[in-house]
């Protein structure tokens, strides 16, 4: 059986190692830390997961700062908070929670945020900066799944992985993360030709395709690491769960290592949420970054304790 890669107790250590260069910051430099998150709407599980970064943020002695706005605020006050946030210098890090309601222009939020507080490492300067190899903020779920492979596996130069999934939160910036890692990426999707026999060439599987139980056993090489990014709510009530893009059943027979649902990928979104914050405050305070930036970087203890 594939072993499981516990997200939830290596969300917890990096939270803990966040912590501590945030106490470092705050005692040698008198700098706090500072994230400041927007949620539009009343979306429930978004509410959740505002919630819960407020939570980490402060439990890792950050300034949190939480802004709800109803459902029908005009765009131009969103804009207008952001601008005002933008000009904090307390506030390192900002981000707005995806998905918005539709009479507001996602593109024109995250264009507006300053690409230094840009957190979530969605804006255009941000995702051209990680494609073109350089120093650029980001997205956290792709930056949790090459921590919780690098934690696995050690060295990733050389694997061949396959990302089931081209999504600009996901599919795209982790294919950069992992050619920063000398892996070998390909991006399947849902134009792809024979997925499943694809999906069997690699020593990495990723789905994010947020299509439940896709991934068979059959679609993955013996001893290959699986991640699973994908979350979906099934039924209600009693029966409410929450089911990957990953069928654990077959896969688990097959695969070497595989990602839970839930307790895998989503517990390492926030964490790794905390340590861009740290770092966009080290840089806009032109202090040295806190270990490294390469979140496959096996010499640094911030990084991943487990390798
Ligand atoms: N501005 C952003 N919006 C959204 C992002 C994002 O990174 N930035 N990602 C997702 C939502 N998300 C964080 O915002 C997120 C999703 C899931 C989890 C998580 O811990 N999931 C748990 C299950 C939690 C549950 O019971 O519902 C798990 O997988 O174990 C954290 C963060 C979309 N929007
Ligand atoms: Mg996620």
């Amino acid at each position: 059986m594939a072993t499981l890669i516990d997200g939830k107790t290596q969300a917890r250590e990096l939270r803990d190692a966040v912590a501590g260069e945030v106490q470092r910051l705050t005692h040698t430099q008198d700098v706090v830390p500072g994230l400041a998150v927007i949620l539009v709407g009343e979306d429930p599980a978004s509410q959740v997961y505002v919630r819960r970064k407020g939570q980490h943020a402060r439990e890792v002695g950050m300034r949190s700062v939480e802004h709800t706005l109803s459902a029908s605020t005009p765009q131009r006050e969103l804009l207008a908070l952001i601008a005002e946030l933008n000009a904090d210098p307390g506030v390192h890090g900002i981000l707005v929670q995806l998905p918005l309601p539709t009479h507001i222009d996602p593109e024109a939020v995250i264009h507006a945020i300053d690409p230094a507080k840009d957190v979530d490492g969605f804006h255009p300067l941000n995702v051209g900066s990680l494609a073109a190899g350089g120093k650029g903020l980001a997205p956290c779920t792709p930056l949790g799944c090459v921590r919780l492979l690098a934690s696995h596996l050690g060295e990733l130069a050389g694997r061949h992985a396959v990302i089931l999934g081209r999504s600009r939160i996901v599919g795209r910036p982790l294919a950069s993360l992992l050619l920063r890692e000398d892996c070998t990426v390909t991006v399947a999707h849902s134009r792809t030709v024979n997925l499943a026999k694809v999906c069997r060439q690699a020593d990495i599987l990723v789905a994010a395709v947020g299509q439940p139980g896709l991934v068979q056993g059959d679609w993955v090489k013996a001893g290959a690491t699986v991640i699973d990014v994908g979350i979906t709510r099934l039924g209600d009530g009693e029966e409410r769960r929450l089911v990957g893009d990953v069928d654990a059943a077959s896969v688990s027979r097959v695969a070497g290592a595989l990602t839970p649902v839930p307790g895998g990928v989503g517990p390492m979104t926030i964490a790794c949420l905390l340590h861009n914050t740290l770092i966009a405050a080290c840089r806009q305070h032109g202090l040295p970054e806190p270990s490294a930036a390469s979140p496959a970087d096996t010499s640094q203890p911030l990084v991943h304790p487990h390798a």
